[in-house]
């Protein structure tokens, strides 16, 4: 095989960053997908419709020219959140879904939810108005150990969570354990969850042995071997609640090079042939439609995009860099690196 064609892929959770930033990197997603559920954690974060209505403009502004390129906007949910903003969210269209991390949990995520009990009434509206929560699955107790707070999450918030509002949609995001892929395909069709390429391509030792490489440093932060083996057949099972979600998260590369570097892997440029790489390891090249064009969408009770794209097996490197934020570069997963497929332009 050497030319696949899928309907137009979405990405499903997907940093974009703000000024600066945000032009830099949203020509790389707005040239692969044709929409992107857009995170929340600017600072400060993205709490109400307003924001996220003046974020999407700033969003829109940074496109180039030409791009038909969506952003689906969310909302983060923090202690204080009122039912009132989920109903105001909910007419506005533009909003898609509301973001829970824990208080803690990963990047810029201070200002969220110390604890879920606060959110009650709020999360009880989502759930009146058939929108998603999107979950950060982890706990954030320094007892937990790093490789456990995902795993722990299930026991300790996603099951009480679900028990006390058995009929909220929930995504939980960017799953990283076999615990976690095995509570998704179990549970009923309300939870879904995305699944990043770094985590479907490599387990930590490409993080840790033989050098510390952060670029690959994310959270939840990859996992053995095991684990990612039940994220491929997660991914490639045909199961409509598993979907494409990047969690592309830009940091400049000064950021990640450090004594105390950032959360997060650039994946953006390289999404859709980062995915064919994955889902070729497992000789399921026939899944990935369903997996990046098609659950998504079906979720989140919207249509399919209309176009298509075609990856072409052609053997390219990825640029060593990116330009970033002034006087920065950014560095994509995989730098320097060649991949077998490419999106055609
Ligand atoms: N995934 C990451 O490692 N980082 C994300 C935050 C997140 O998605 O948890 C970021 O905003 O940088
Ligand atoms: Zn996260
Ligand atoms: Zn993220």
């Amino acid at each position: 095989m050497d030319a696949i064609t899928l309907t137009r892929p979405d990405d499903w959770h997907l940093h974009l960053r703000d000024d600066e930033a945000l032009s830099a990197v949203v020509g790389h997603t707005a040239a692969q997908m044709g929409r992107a559920i857009i995170m929340p954690n600017l600072t400060p974060p993205i709490t109400t419709t307003a924001q996220a209505i003046a974020y999407r403009q700033r969003i829109l502004a940074a496109l180039p020219e030409g791009s038909a390129f969506e952003p689906l906007m969310t909302l983060y949910l923090t202690d204080t959140t009122p039912p009132e903003e989920i109903e105001r969210a909910a007419e506005s269209g533009i909003v898609k879904a509301v973001k829970l991390y824990p208080a803690g949990a990963t990047t810029n995520s201070a200002s969220g939810v110390t604890d879920i009990a606060h959110c009650d009434d709020t999360i009880a509206m989502l759930a009146s108005v058939g929108m998603p929560l999107l979950v950060h699955g982890e706990v954030t107790d320094h007892e937990i150990d790093i490789f456990d707070r995902e795993a722990v999450f299930i026991e300790r918030v996603m099951k009480p969570l679900l028990a006390k509002h058995p009929k909220l949609k929930v995504v939980f995001e960017h799953i990283t354990t076999q615990q976690a892929a095995e509570f998704v395909a179990a549970a009923p069709d309300n939870i879904a969850a995305t699944i990043t390429a770094h985590h479907l391509l490599f387990n930590r030792n490409k993080m840790l042995a033989g050098g510390i490489r952060p670029h690959y440093y994310c959270l939840p932060i990859l996992k053995r071997e095991q684990h990612r083996q039940a994220l491929l057949k997660a991914a490639t099972s045909g199961s409509p609640k598993f979907f494409l979600g990047t969690d592309s998260a830009p940091h400049a590369q000064g950021d990640k090079e450090s004594s105390c570097g950032c959360a997060g892997a650039y994946t953006a440029p390289a999404a859709i042939e980062l995915y064919a790489a994955a889902f070729e390891e497992m000789d399921a090249l026939d899944k990935l439609e369903a997996f990046a064009s098609l659950n998504g969408p079906r979720f989140y009770g919207l249509p399919v995009n209309a176009d298509i794209v075609t990856l072409e097996r052609r053997s390219w490197n990825l640029p060593a860099h990116y330009p970033y934020t002034a006087g920065q570069h950014i560095i994509p997963l995989m730098a320097g690196e060649s991949l077998a497929w490419k999106l055609k332009a």
